[in-house]
């Protein structure tokens, strides 16, 4: 078994660094091989994702990915910018289904956005279509005949794309409390329509899971009035990012939240994917040894389940850190004053 880890800009060595230090404290056996991505690929090759990068990917049974943006590349062309290396590494590894769980930790409701007996409630998976939408369909800046500057993003979903995302995510529910609510703009846009009619044709294979439609501004509303009537929600590309934000600040931090990107290969132990936190390269904290590590080492326990069929292990590290978090070990982002490396000590302390 070989996981490729690219670390990437800003904290992602930084919170890399405690998720290996807990794969190795496993002592598995497990092969690592690290890689340049984002825009420490960009200084050192020309390129946020050079070739041998995407080969060792392809060639991996799994990739653990920190995160990518580096504020030096933001004037950059687009196609260089650090942002297109995970876009382009989704793409090629057809990584279409992507899930993002929010569930409130033990001992954390006093730091959610909301009220601590709204956010107890908490227990909910976001499932984002990754390979579509708005983000994968032509854009571009022109000039319109007047002299005004114009730029479009056509966003498009082809049936078959919405077809094995609602499977994904019909599934999941099936695996917990059987509830999936679809959110869309059907009321706006044809895209949404097209999503909502070929999840209601879904549906009829699933006849044990209860189906639900919300568009997505009441679903942000809703996020934050009652998240506890959530089991699973399946979205598109664009909303499933934002309510994924927005799902991180209701169980506390954005440092919280982990993610799997699955596509159809198989791994002989599980799905091939790639797994990164939620959250970006954050540059305002980058350098300071205070980036919460935990959504990068939640990120290492779905691997462990997701492509490496290692239940327990991954189990193991999920109670490492709810017990940390319960023990009261949280970084400044969580009201704490643990640095990364402290708080990578508490998980594998617990582990
Ligand atoms: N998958 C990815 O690699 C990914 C995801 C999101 C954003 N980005 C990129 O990251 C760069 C910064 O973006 P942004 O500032 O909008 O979002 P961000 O998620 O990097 O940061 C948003 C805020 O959350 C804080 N934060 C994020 N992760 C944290 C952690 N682990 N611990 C403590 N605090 C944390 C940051 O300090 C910042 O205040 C941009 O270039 C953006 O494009 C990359
Ligand atoms: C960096 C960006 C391309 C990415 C996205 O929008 O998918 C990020 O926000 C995420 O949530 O993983
Ligand atoms: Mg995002």
């Amino acid at each position: 078994m070989m996981i490729a880890c690219l670390p990437g800009d800003g904290i992602g060595p930084e919170i890399m660094a405690q998720a290996l230090r807990v794969l190795a404290a496993l002592d598995l056996g497990i092969e690592t091989a690290i890689a340049d991505v984002g825009g420490t690929a960009y200084k050192k090759h020309g390129h946020p994702l050079p070739p041998e990068t995407l080969d060792l990917a392809r060639t991996s049974d799994a990739v653990l990915f920190g995160a990518v943006g580096d504020p030096d590349c933001d004037n950059l062309e687009r196609h260089l910018r650090p942002e297109q290396a995970i876009l382009g590494l989704r793409s090629a590894l057809g990584l279409f289904a992507n899930l993002r769980p929010a569930t409130m930790f033990k001992g954390l409701e006093h730091m959610s956005a909301l009220k601590p007996e709204v956010a107890s409630a908490i227990d909910l998976l976001i499932v984002r279509e990754l390979n579509g939408d708005v983000y994968f369909g032509e854009k571009a800046q022109r000039v319109l005949e007047d002299g005004r500057r114009q730029g479009f993003d056509f966003m498009s979903y082809a049936e078959d794309e919405v077809r094995r995302i609602a499977h994904v995510a019909f599934r999941a529910a099936q695996g917990r409390k059987g509830r999936l609510c679809s959110v869309d703009k059907a009321n706006v846009l044809e895209t949404s329509q097209l999503w909502r009619d070929v999840v209601i044709e879904v549906a009829a294979e699933y006849p044990d899971v209860e189906l639900s439609h919300m568009y997505v501004d009441n679903a942000a509303m809703q996020l934050v009035r009652n998240p506890g009537q959530f089991d699973v929600i399946v979205t598109g590309n664009l909303f499933g990012d934002i309510l994924s934000d927005q799902a991180s600040m209701c169980v506390g931090s954005i440092g919280l939240l982990a993610s799997a990107a699955l596509g159809e290969r198989q791994t002989g132990k599980g799905t091939f994917g790639l797994y990164e936190p939620i959250h970006g390269s954050a540059p305002d904290i980058a350098g300071q040894g205070k980036a919460n590590p935990m959504a990068m080492i939640l990120s290492l326990a779905m691997l462990l389940r997701h492509s490496l069929g290692l239940e327990e292990q991954a189990a193991r590290v999920e109670k490492a850190v709810s017990r940390a978090l319960a023990d009261g070990i949280t970084g400044a982002d969580l009201g704490g004053s643990a640095g990364t490396s402290e708080v990578g000590d508490a998980v594998l302390e617990r582990l």
